[in-house]
């Protein structure tokens, strides 16, 4: 089976609905974020405060570029497709969701959060980034979930009968 990848901004669930995903469905989970901070034996916002962003989006890449084309479900790290390389090797290599998620909904749940650098910043550049993003997930997405109030469940639920139609 095509690995799955779930990409969405910060704080639209893909890392807790990936794990019930893959737990779901019996495949393995993997999470760039945890690839990269595993590799390079540092933390996010330790990389992005001793590195720079850039030097990040990097090493996003090469996790990327390593990740299985099946069998697994994979949670991406919001900005992975800030870079049009990422953007061609999502869309080429697995079937791509994206979790669609209101930026009140994203407020509420990342409300005090201080594991995301980019979410720790003023208010009106965190939108400005949300709109932004939105038409690269849109150009990256096979499939499109809009989150509301469905809880996890119902939205493992969404994501596998939305696979079974593929
Ligand atoms: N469908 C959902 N309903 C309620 N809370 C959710 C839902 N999906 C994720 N969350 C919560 O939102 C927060 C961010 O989820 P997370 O999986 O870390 O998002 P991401 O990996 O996209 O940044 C967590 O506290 C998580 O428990
Ligand atoms: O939106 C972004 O650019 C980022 C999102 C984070 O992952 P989450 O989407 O899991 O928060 C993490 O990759 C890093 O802080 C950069």
């Amino acid at each position: 089976m095509k690995s799955i990848c779930l990409i969405g901004f910060m704080g639209s669930g893909k890392t807790t609905i990936g794990e019930a995903v893959a737990k779901k469905l019996d495949l393995t989970f993997l999470d760039t974020d945890s690839e990269i901070e595993k590799w390079r034996e540092f933390d996010i916002p330790t990389i992005f405060e001793t590195e720079g962003e850039g030097r990040f989006r990097e090493y996003e890449t090469q996790v990327l570029k390593k990740l299985p084309f099946q069998s697994a479900v994979i949670a991406t790290g919001g900005g992975i497709i800030e870079k049009e390389e990422n953007r061609k090797w999502l869309s080429e290599h697995f079937f791509v969701v994206y979790l669609q998620t209101s930026f009140d909904v994203i407020q509420q749940r990342l409300d005090g959060d201080e594991g995301r650098p980019l979410w720790n910043q003023e208010l009106e550049k965190k939108e400005k980034l949300y709109k932004e993003r939105k038409p690269k997930y849109i150009e990256c997405a096979d499939f499109i979930l809009n989150i509301r109030k469905q809880s996890v469940s119902e939205v493992v639920d969404q994501i596998v009968s939305g696979i079974k139609q593929i």
